[in-house]
């Protein structure tokens, strides 16, 4: 992928990454995936959120982006498992609940021990956490069944773009992909159809009433959703869109022994595969990826946004916090960060808080807490190697992603931690990217998608120091038993 600030008269689509933090539009080249222009908004923070929030996100970053006047296919990539519910005209009924909203934890535990973490795993390739859109429904009907009798459909936030840029209004108009079904815990990838008993369950209704509820269209990878003509673009194709995990894997075109880390909001360590997976420990997410294959993911509640918060306490910008964290000593010392500050799904913690350990007055610096936060970062996501690892899964090379791998330090430090190097891909937004090349896809209407070829990687290294992982875990193991 390179970037340049000319268009040219060869089609052109655009890539939108509808995530937590912000709406992200690239406009490319359908030939090479060459970008040529951008923009971004931000979305509201907090974990439940008004859709209409995406869509005026979405207007300031295509202006920004320059307007999408001259594309020809655009295409929806969007944070996972929201949940939101549509009443028979087609309002949205409450605020979308989010994939990083906790409240849903208790409903996870029920619907797993209602009718087994097997059961589960073997039907839908994931064994439910908070995460999970089904989970949020079970919530639904404990909390608001007032609004589960409103249900006339229930979609995504990728989805409900979608619709929306489609403009149309009927309900049997929605539309999704396998990516982001995946993801519900009431559809079944492997079979490709729904599980409208799972979804009775969860919402404590019978069957018949579930398969009243309408559930958007499963299209095939490049099978188009409409036109974009609430945009003004009638001309223009509108792709199936993806989960944004699915997005980054089709941006950066990853292929079997590649494993992904994205830092974003979420931590991913995610790969592809030709099987489906069904994990029935729960720990790997047997999701779906954009291209007909399968997508084994373990996400993390807590991503960059772990160097956020110590990067804010010390009053430090990026740069700043980059050169604290180089500075001090690999194992900081002695300070570890436990960094579940917004509880944690890897490992399934949802009530855990973060806390900073093994303070004494002489590493107490800002060096060693920025380190120290890095470090933690890191090695939540380094057990989740692991654990990849230990299920079978190959690990030729490490690919970082995502707004934290911006980050020197996390560069830097990460092959020390992991214990492998890892390869840096050009900056970029790669799950916009990801639309956009599955926008060229739908466009072109061939069997595979274009071959775009992402910028050399760089790749960093450093001598391992298996300590940092050790004496974390020493710490994970005293406060939360050993996993
Ligand atoms: N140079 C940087 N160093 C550390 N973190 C960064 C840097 N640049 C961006 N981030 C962090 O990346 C996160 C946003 O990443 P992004 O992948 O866009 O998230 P999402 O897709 O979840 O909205 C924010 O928490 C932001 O602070
Ligand atoms: O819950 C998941 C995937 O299972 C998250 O990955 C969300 O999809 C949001 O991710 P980012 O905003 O961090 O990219």
């Amino acid at each position: 992928m390179s970037e340049l600030g000319t268009s040219n008269s060869r089609p052109l689509v655009a890539g939108i990454d509808s995530s937590t933090q912000s709406c992200k539009v690239l406009v490319c080249d359908a030939d090479d995936g060459t970008v040529l222009r951008q923009g971004q908004a931000p979305h509201p923070d907090g974990t439940s959120c008004d859709p209409g929030a995406w869509w005026d996100a979405l207007q300031q970053a295509i202006d920004l982006a320059g307007g999408l006047d001259d594309v020809d296919a655009l295409a929806v990539s969007g944070q996972q498992h929201g949940m939101v519910c549509l009443d028979a005209e087609g309002r949205v009924i409450r605020d979308a609940i989010l994939w990083n909203d906790t409240r849903s934890a208790r409903a996870a535990r029920d619907l797993t021990d209602e009718l087994g973490a097997k059961t589960w795993a073997d039907a839908t390739g994931s064994v439910p956490v908070a995460s999970y859109t089904v989970t949020k429904l079970r919530w639904l009907a404990d909390n608001e069944p007032e609004n589960v009798a409103r249900i006339a459909a229930i979609c995504l936030p990728h989805d409900w773009l979608t619709w929306r840029i489609s403009g149309a209004t009927s309900l049997e108009s929605l539309a999704t992909d396998r990516s982001e079904a995946s993801g519900t815990g009431y559809y079944d990838a492997r079979a490709g159809e729904y599980r409208y008993d799972l979804l009775a369950h969860a919402l404590r209704i019978d069957e018949e009433a579930a398969r009243r509820i309408v559930l958007p269209r499963v299209l095939g990878p490049n099978e188009s959703a409409g036109q974009a003509t609430a945009l003004g673009l009638p001309e223009a194709v509108v792709g199936p869109g993806c989960g944004d995990n699915a997005g980054a894997a089709l941006g950066l075109g990853v292929g079997p022994g590649d494993t992904w880390l994205s830092l974003g909001t979420s931590g991913v360590v995610g790969a592809v595969s030709d099987g489906s997976w069904h994990d029935e420990t729960g720990t790997v997410s047997g999701f779906a990826d954009a291209t007909g294959r399968f997508l084994p993911l373990q996400v993390t509640l807590n991503g960059a946004p772990i160097l956020d918060r110590v990067r804010k306490l010390l009053g430090v910008d990026y740069d700043g916090f980059d050169e604290l964290a180089l500075s001090a000593p690999s194992g900081a010392e002695g300070v570890v960060l436990l960094p579940f500050f917004g509880g944690e799904r890897t490992p399934n913690l949802p009530e855990a808080t973060a806390s900073l350990t093994g303070m004494t007055s002489a590493n107490t610096t800002p060096a060693n807490l920025a380190r120290a936060a890095v470090e933690g970062m890191l090695c939540l996501l380094g057990a989740c190697i692991d654990r990849a690892a230990s299920h079978g899964q190959e690990i030729h090379r490490i690919l970082i992603v995502g707004g934290g791998s911006r980050s020197r330090a996390v560069r830097e430090i990460a092959p020390a931690v992991l214990g492998r190097p890892v390869d840096v891909p050009p900056a970029g937004e790669y799950v916009a990217l990801g639309a956009a090349r599955q926008a060229a896809w739908t466009l072109s209407g061939d069997d595979v998608p274009p071959a775009w070829v992402v910028g050399d990687m760089v790749r960093f290294d450093a001598p391992h120091d298996p300590t940092v992982m050790e004496r974390y875990e020493e710490r994970f193991a005293a406060a939360f038993g050993e996993r």
